[in-house]
């Protein structure tokens, strides 16, 4: 099928704007194989030290000719999504024997828990933790003794930052492997309309803890399509996972399966090998405009707005906020799975899910077939489905018709012509808003502004009652450089309460939502950010705000000129780390641009 003209265009721009960090980087990745084999130029006691706990790994290692696969694990206990990585390196170690290598933990990264720090101070070290996850996964390829890595992440922060550090080794092959979704419990939406009661009083804390408990009961990834599950689409989209490997669950025999392919595939692939595939390879623009085109036909997290920019400018590939807006003007969303509909990943799976996707898109010319993955040439690998067949692993074509069109729709009869994110532009800066999640008649709110400079304030406003008519709340001094661009999802509950109560209202700010913040339209990312002087600052109580994500507009009807930029209070340290953070918030760059402090 052809390529879609307008994609075309798109993958040409990022080409000609990347030309020459492409250049650069390329010329990087071919020093750095130059160098040979990994452990060549290792001196002795480099290798000693390396190898001296490997045990009977270690004549082999010693020896050289067999390819050594390095582990970075994102494992520890507080991501649900994460908890069943405890176990993962034995079983690769010993798959990669068998496939006739060796394997050393390369090193572990940190994981936040973003539904553990979710309105709370934590939250505010979440993006930069990304970075973090960058520069800890830096420390343990820089071993420099390894021919593949093999990195276990699934979350919100956790992914970017693997690929971030992926591509800065992009010599070095690079396989992904999750663990698989948590299965499902209580309705995400049931969830949400008993916070919102408890929110007005009218359900108790025990019944509150009850529905939470209900809701994420279990090891694997939280079920609604956040963050977590729109990373799980992007590594098939952009080939770094085996296909079909993202939603299968915890303990399913598939998934022993899958992870075992995964460690053979990665003795497969390294330069000792025939079928060398470093992530350089895999990851240039063609692989983020494929990665795009899933997040707007899926409605996935608007986080990924950030982490894309992050991610692509460590291959040496530039995006800009308007790719995001052009490819979501051409790619039609597919797919319903809260926050956008009521069913979670499992039901989308189970009705298709990214192999059905794939295959449409593809035929629909709206993706680039031809690109390098770890699977082989081609994403046409990606409408394949891995099955158990007498024990034995193999994939099969996958679906060709969705199983339930309440959840997913071919590309031809979508649910909406176009993609579930929307640039925003005006006097008030630029901003992003993700519309599928949002009902059409709330696609434009014009209201007076009511300004706030934390989440704890407006929560206040409510308790107090101080809402009563169509409102645009504006939480400002929220962005990278004021306090870390923490998610607000905590003020989900109220804010869909008032509008549940008939008021016209939106959220305007600098910060971030969830990838599993929905209904309520919310106007986030804001660049120029407050705490840059940008026009946020400058706003008062009772200025009217237009949100609108029909015209693609965010002003206000207020003479701004002349106006005392406004400062928040100054924040004090409180034990929880922030003050360790202080150098990312100096050095961090604009959410335009990914916001990174560290590329
Ligand atoms: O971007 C995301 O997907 C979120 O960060 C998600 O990972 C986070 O955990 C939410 O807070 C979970 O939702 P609740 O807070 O509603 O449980
Ligand atoms: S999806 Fe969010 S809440 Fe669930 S485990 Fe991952 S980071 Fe935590």
């Amino acid at each position: 099928m052809l390529l879609d003209p307008a994609i075309a265009a798109v993958t040409d721009r990022i080409r000609e704007r990347s030309r020459a960090a492409r250049g650069r980087y390329r010329d990087k990745v071919a020093r750095a194989q130059q160098a040979g084999p990994r452990r060549a130029h290792l001196a002795c006691g480099n290798q000693a030290h390396a190898y001296a706990a490997m045990g009977e790994m270690k004549d082999t290692l010693v020896e050289g000719r067999a390819p050594n696969v390095g582990i970075v694990t994102a494992y520890n206990d507080m991501l649900s999504a994460h908890q069943p990585y405890e176990t993962y390196p034995p079983f690769l170690k010993a798959a990669i024997r068998r496939a006739g290598g060796t394997a050393q933990v390369a090193g572990g990264v940190p994981a936040m828990c973003d539904g553990v720090t979710q309105g709370q101070k934590g939250m505010e070290l979440s993006l930069f933790s990304r970075d973090v996850i960058a520069l800890a996964t830096g420390v343990a390829l820089s071993h420099d003794t390894f021919d593949a890595a093999l990195y276990l992440g699934v979350c919100d922060k956790i992914v970017p930052g693997l690929v971030m550090a992926a591509a800065s080794f992009g010599h070095l092959p690079g396989i992904f492997i999750p663990a698989g979704p948590m299965t499902s419990g209580i309705p995400n939406d049931e969830k949400a309309k008993v916070r919102q009661r408890f929110a007005t009083g009218e359900a108790t804390r025990a019944e509150l803890m009850a529905a939470e408990m209900a809701s994420y009961h279990g090891p694997g990834t939280c079920t609604f399509y956040g963050t977590a599950n729109t990373n799980q689409m992007l590594m098939e989209f952009m080939g770094l996972h085996l296909p079909g490997a993202s939603f299968v669950p915890p303990g399913d025999p598939l998934r022993e399966a899958l992870t075992t392919a995964a460690a053979e595939r990665s003795v497969a692939i390294t330069a000792l090998g025939n079928d060398y595939r470093p992530v350089a390879d895999i990851l240039d623009e063609r692989a983020f405009v494929n990665g795009i085109v899933g997040l707007m036909a899926t409605g996935g997290s608007t986080n990924l707005v950030l982490h894309l920019p992050a991610m692509a400018r460590a291959a040496g590939v530039l995006l800009d906020l308007q790719d995001f807006a052009d490819i979501s003007a051409r790619v039609p969303l597919m797919a319903k799975v809260y926050p956008n509909g009521l069913a979670d990943v499992n039901h989308f799976h189970a009705a298709g899910g990214l192999q059905f996707m794939i295959g449409e898109l593809l035929d629909a010319g709206l993706l680039h077939g031809d690109v390098v993955t770890v699977m082989g040439e081609g994403l046409h690998h990606y409408t394949r489905e891995p099955r158990l067949v007498d024990g034995a692993l193999t994939w099969a074509e996958g679906p060709r018709r969705t199983e339930n069109d309440r959840i997913l729709r071919p590309a031809k009869d979508p649910f909406q012509p176009q993609g579930g994110l929307v640039q925003l532009s005006g006097n008030l800066g630029r901003a992003v808003i993700k519309v599928s999640a949002v009902a059409p008649e709330r696609h434009v709110i014009e209201a007076p502004a009511r300004v706030f400079h934390t989440q704890e304030a407006v929560k206040q406003a409510f308790k107090a009652g101080e809402f009563t008519g169509d409102v645009v709340v504006v939480v400002r001094h929220q962005g990278p450089r004021a306090n870390g661009m923490p998610e607000l999802h905590a003020l989900t509950p109220i804010l869909a309460v008032l509008q549940d109560r008939g008021h016209k209202v939106a959220l305007v700010t600098d910060g971030r939502m969830s990838g599993a913040s929905g209904k309520v339209p919310a106007a986030i990312h804001v660049a120029p950010e407050a705490a840059d002087g940008g026009p946020l600052s400058l706003l008062r109580d009772g200025d009217m705000v237009r949100l609108d994500a029909r015209t693609g507009r965010l002003d206000v009807f207020a003479d701004l000129s002349g106006r005392t930029p406004a400062l928040p209070e100054e924040a004090e340290d409180d034990g929880l780390g922030r003050e360790l953070f202080a150098v990312f918030r100096r050095n961090v760059g604009p959410a335009t641009e990914g916001a990174s402090a560290v590329l």
